[in-house]
This record gives structure tokens, C-alpha cells and sequence, in this order.
């Protein structure tokens, strides 16, 4: 087994990928700012910087209309992908914190696409459930608490149109996803990349984009 023609991601190249990729707006370097100064310690969890980019691009790609977030955090995926939906397009963000998402809630309106958003604050899982059961989410983005990502999966599928797709972050967390022994949050990866694999209702790539990136199409 060989690894193909894979190429190092030195800092360097990094950068390189950024300045090749559409640049971020003002509102999105804005909002990538204020959470590394209000939230120094957990603002690694923010969505990796180009990932904003790849997302708009997936609801363009897709034509979404209906999207669902699992993990929203101070706003910065739901950001990107609701400035990629058409002025009716309707993004639910789902999280647990009121103070996180207050700075999507600002960044949001200060892009001018509040009214595309729909925060939902409570255990995702609860939301999901509450959601209408026929296929009418285009895009899910998946970010949360990563032992709830077989659940959360089992409930996207049945509402994801034909052809719709569930996108899923930190799916190799960070080379974790080897150690057999794994437990918590790398052994909810390890489980949720089994299950996927395995889902014959869906056609998944787990591609090595930042912490390993998971796209999903529903048959
Ligand atoms: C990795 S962060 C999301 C980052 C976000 N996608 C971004 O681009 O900034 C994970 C988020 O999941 C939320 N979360 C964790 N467990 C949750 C649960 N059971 N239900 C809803 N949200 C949850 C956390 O509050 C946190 O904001």
C-alpha cells in the first residue's frame, strides 16, 4: 500500500493553499480575530480557515437551500456557508452555548445574512429529533462533541434529500483515529469512521484536508 503523490502541508505551503483560495471577507477575518483574542483557549476549535472557502463551495456545488450545523461555535462555518445560499436558503446552527454563538449572532448580521440562520441552542441531538422527518436537508455540516456523531449521522441520513451532503470534521483527530485503544473523543472518531464506511445508503470519502475532512452523498 502506498501513499499515492501526497504532498507535506509545511506553514509555508499553508500559506501558499490560503493565497490560492478565495480570500476571506472582512466580517470572516473579523470574526476569526475576536475569537482567537476572547477565547484563546478553545479557539483552536474554530473551523480550520480554509475550510470556509471549501464549505461556500459545497453549497454552491450542491445549490443548498435547507442546511443543518452540528457545532456552531462563534459562528465562523455557519458564517461561510450561509453567505453561499441564495437570499430564502435557511441554515439551522445548532450548539449548546449561548456565549459562543452571540459572536455568530453579531457576525451574522453584520454580513447581512441573519435572517438565513436559525440558532438553536440545546443538545443537538434533541434538535435533530425535533426536525421534520421527510428529505429536505440539502447540507449538514458536522462539528461537534465527536461521541454523538453516530447518533447525529442517524438522524442527517433520513432527512438528507437524494443526493445531498453531510460533510463531517476531524474525522482522522488528529492521527488519533490509529490507536486501537482510543477512548473518548478519538474512539467516537474511530466508531463514526467504521460506521460511515459501512453505510450502504451513502457514498463517503474521508479526504486528508486539515484534521481530516469526511464528505458524504446520499444514493
Ligand atoms: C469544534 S466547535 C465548532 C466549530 C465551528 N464549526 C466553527 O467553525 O467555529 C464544537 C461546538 O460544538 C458544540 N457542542 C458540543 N456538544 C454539543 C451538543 N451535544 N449539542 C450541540 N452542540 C454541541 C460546542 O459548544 C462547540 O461550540
Amino acid at each position: 500500500m502506498t501513499k499515492g503523490n501526497s504532498t507535506k502541508i509545511t506553514d509555508e505551503l499553508y500559506q501558499y493553499v490560503l493565497a490560492h483560495n478565495p480570500p476571506l471577507d472582512a466580517v470572516q477575518r473579523g470574526l476569526v480575530a475576536t475569537t482567537y483574542e476572547k477565547f484563546p483557549d478553545v479557539a483552536g476549535m474554530q473551523s480550520a480557515e480554509e475550510q470556509g472557502p471549501l464549505l461556500a463551495f459545497l453549497v454552491r456545488l450542491t445549490g443548498a437551500r435547507h442546511i443543518v450545523e452540528v457545532g456552531t461555535f462563534t459562528g465562523f462555518s455557519s458564517l461561510s456557508m450561509a453567505q453561499a445560499l441564495p437570499p430564502d436558503g435557511r441554515l439551522i446552527a445548532c450548539d449548546v452555548s449561548e456565549e459562543w454563538t452571540a459572536y455568530g449572532r453579531e457576525a451574522w448580521e453584520a454580513a447581512g445574512v441573519a435572517d438565513r440562520v436559525e440558532l438553536r441552542i440545546g443538545p443537538a441531538l434533541d434538535t435533530l429529533r425535533a426536525m421534520p422527518t421527510d428529505e429536505h436537508v440539502d447540507l449538514a455540516y458536522v462539528d461537534a462533541d465527536k461521541e454523538g456523531q453516530i447518533a447525529y449521522w442517524e438522524e442527517l441520513v433520513p432527512r438528507l434529500r437524494p443526493g445531498g451532503l453531510i460533510v463531517t470534521d476531524n474525522t482522522l483527530y488528529h492521527g488519533a483515529v490509529l490507536d486501537e485503544a482510543a477512548t473518548g473523543s478519538a474512539a467516537g472518531v474511530r466508531a463514526f469512521n467504521d460506521h460511515v464506511a459501512a453505510d450502504p445508503r451513502m457514498d463517503s470519502v474521508l479526504l486528508a484536508i486539515s484534521d481530516g475532512l469526511t464528505l458524504s452523498r446520499k444514493r
